[in-house]
């Protein structure tokens, strides 16, 4: 199938070179010339605008956007959408709320445009050799794009999801999941530490991620991790987060659906981006007013 893809980061060039191997044709085009150049040169065609991109692209047109979520996405589909017609597809593969993605479904079935929400799981690396993917749109717009996905995934790693929206919803909700799991290993191994054992963490991660219940590709990349670095002395504990965490804490307090692991995930995040608390001065302040316990000074 001939498709063009916009956006070539780290997950749009992957998939690309998944697509290509899958003897695809991709129009490609990103801001940055370089990437385009990369892909140009492994087989790709390399677009100097979205006009050009669209320009070159059969009818029904297939566009996948692979851009961060939010106002980006909004300013492609402006720039696209007087460019498409009737029947063609517009692909969104980034993490986009799913509230956006019913938005911006809405504008698009005005001109007759189905726009397809994709939650795009399995990072870097299963985007280049087989990833995950959850597709919420027209039934009839998945079943041309089907192909595309049948290829790009693992066996059993694509699932159409039904109506608009629910593909990223779907993948938001994963993205809490990946949070609480995150989480739970982290304290694991915080607990190792503190403990009076001296356990080699990567073979801790190693034994973890053969045969046991807690096995998986977290504890995989743990490994890896500790590997790399076995008291991850050079990096520090700050845990930054693009958003899918709260949508699925905030989702979860509209539909009053408990989900405390997830929520502390993310509250565990905020914290770790904070050396020192005003909550904790309170607590500290609060104790020595009532019991004179002391407090550390600055
Ligand atoms: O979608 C992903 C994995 O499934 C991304 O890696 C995700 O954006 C990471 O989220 P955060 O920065 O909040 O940890």
């Amino acid at each position: 199938m001939k498709l063009g893809m916009i956006g070539l980061g780290k997950m749009g060039m992957n998939l690309v070179l998944n697509l290509l191997d899958h003897q695809h044709e991709v129009v490609v085009y990103d801001v940055n010339p370089e990437p385009r150049q990369k892909l140009a040169e492994k087989g790709a065609i390399a677009a100097d605008s979205v006009q050009a991109l669209i320009a070159d692209l059969p009818s029904p047109r297939v566009v996948w956007l692979m851009v961060p979520a939010g106002e980006i996405v909004d300013t492609l589909l402006q720039d696209i959408l007087p460019q498409l017609q009737q029947g063609d597809i517009v692909i969104d593969g980034g993490n986009s709320h799913y509230k956006d993605s019913l938005r911006r479904s809405k504008q698009c079935a005005e001109k007759g445009i189905h726009f397809m929400d994709v939650g795009t799981s399995g990072g870097m690396e299963g985007a280049r050799e087989g990833g995950c993917f959850m597709i919420g749109g027209d039934k009839e717009a998945f079943a041309h794009i089907e192909p595309l996905f049948r290829d790009l995934a693992v066996k059993d790693g694509y699932l159409y999801t039904g109506e608009s929206g629910s593909g990223h919803f779907l993948k938001m909700v994963h993205n809490g999941i990946e949070y609480g799991m995150m989480q739970a290993i982290g304290e694991g191994f915080e607990v190792l530490d503190k403990s009076q054992f001296n356990y080699d963490y990567e073979d801790v991660a190693r034994v973890w991620a053969h045969g046991s219940v807690i096995r998986g590709w977290l504890m995989d990349l743990t490994q890896n991790a500790f590997s790399k670095d076995p008291r991850l002395e050079g990096i520090r504990g700050v845990m930054h987060a693009s958003g899918e965490g709260q949508w699925t804490v905030e989702t979860a307090l509209e539909l009053k659906a408990a989900a405390p692991v997830i929520a502390m995930s993310l509250f565990m995040r905020y914290r770790s981006l904070e050396e020192d608390t005003f909550h904790g001065k309170v607590v500290a302040a609060l104790r020595n007013e009532f019991g004179g316990h002391a407090v550390e000074k600055k």
